[in-house]
């Protein structure tokens, strides 16, 4: 299956800089699949999402190497609106993302559909559906510039996924939410994902990265140092030489090493935590059984 991005040996170094945001990035995103992508403060996050939506390096310059191939197109070829019905881009900052003009926020997250021409009555039910399954029904009269932060981010949200682009592209959606918040966000792009949509997730939140993601990719000054299944990356050795920090089953199971219970592998889900908790007693009953 031709990936839907594929980034060949990319380097990028901003224009003002004096070291690459960017160094050799080989990536591969199959369709359909949820990838998130952590790391550090500064390892370069943004600016590979950034570089697949073409931002990098036709809105913020510097020098490039390498390719960035979307849909089989290599970005060197496209105008950055040739790619606007492709991939939905939530920045990180949700105030960037308003349009301004928009007195509500149901006109502001039908913008996008208007723009694309589709016929009022269509429009009108995908933005119900969105707003129901946003949560976000009490702002749809408000002012869009009026809400709080973290409002703002699930009406960016939101006002990116109604227009079910093939490839979503997510600049923490959740910074400023809480935990119950969080979880809606990630149950939502999980929906998103069973629709067939290719997503690639920046986020912090690991205990949530570890429950919803298909893949983990993990940055580090610039380079991917590791890309895996959750189970993978929060279990290999190399991510203790990274600053990130391992979902918090792992981190209980280590605890519960220190008090003799042993686990055959690092639980990374809450699930997995339940099964090796159960897994571990069976263990300990045969052996008093044979004992
Ligand atoms: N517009 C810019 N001009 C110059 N340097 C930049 C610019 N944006 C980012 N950088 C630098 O590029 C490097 C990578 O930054 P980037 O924002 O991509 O990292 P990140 O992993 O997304 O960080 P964070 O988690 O804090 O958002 C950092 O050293 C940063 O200071």
């Amino acid at each position: 299956m031709v990936p839907i991005v594929d980034i060949q040996n990319y380097s990028f170094q901003y224009l003002i800089s004096d070291q690459p945001a960017l160094k050799n990035i080989d990536l591969q995103l199959e369709e359909g699949r949820f990838y998130s992508l952590i790391g550090p403060n500064g390892s370069g996050k943004t600016t590979l999402a950034n570089a697949i939506r073409g931002f990098v390096p036709k809105f913020h310059v510097g020098d490039d190497q390498g390719d960035v191939y979307v849909f089989g197109q290599n970005m060197k070829d496209l105008e950055l609106s040739d790619l606007a019905d492709k991939i939905g881009f939530v920045f990180q900052n949700p105030f960037t993302q308003m349009s301004g003009s928009k007195n509500t926020v149901f006109e502001e997250i039908a913008f996008g559909l208007e723009n694309l021409g589709l016929p009022v009555d269509e429009i009108i039910e995908k933005v119900n559906q969105i707003i129901y399954e946003a949560d976000i029904e009490e702002l749809r009269d408000k002012n869009p510039l009026e809400l709080s932060g973290g409002q703002q981010q699930r009406v960016a949200l939101a006002a990116v996924l109604v227009m079910e682009q093939p490839l979503m592209v997510i600049d923490e959606p959740t910074s400023q939410l809480d935990p119950q918040s969080t979880e809606d966000i990630f149950k939502m792009i999980e929906k998103v994902k069973k629709r067939g949509t290719t997503v690639l997730l920046i986020e912090h939140k690991i205990d949530q990265i570890a429950e919803f993601s298909d893949e983990v990719i993990v940055m580090d000054q610039g380079e991917i140092k590791l890309q895996g299944s959750p189970a993978e990356v929060f279990q290999s050795p190399l991510l203790k030489e990274i600053d990130v920090t391992i979902p918090t089953p792992a981190k209980l199971s280590l605890e519960l090493y220190d008090h003799g219970i042993d686990f055959t592998d690092v639980p990374i889900t809450i699930d997995d935590l339940c099964q090796q908790i159960v897994n571990h007693g069976r263990r300990r009953l045969n052996e008093l059984d044979r004992g």
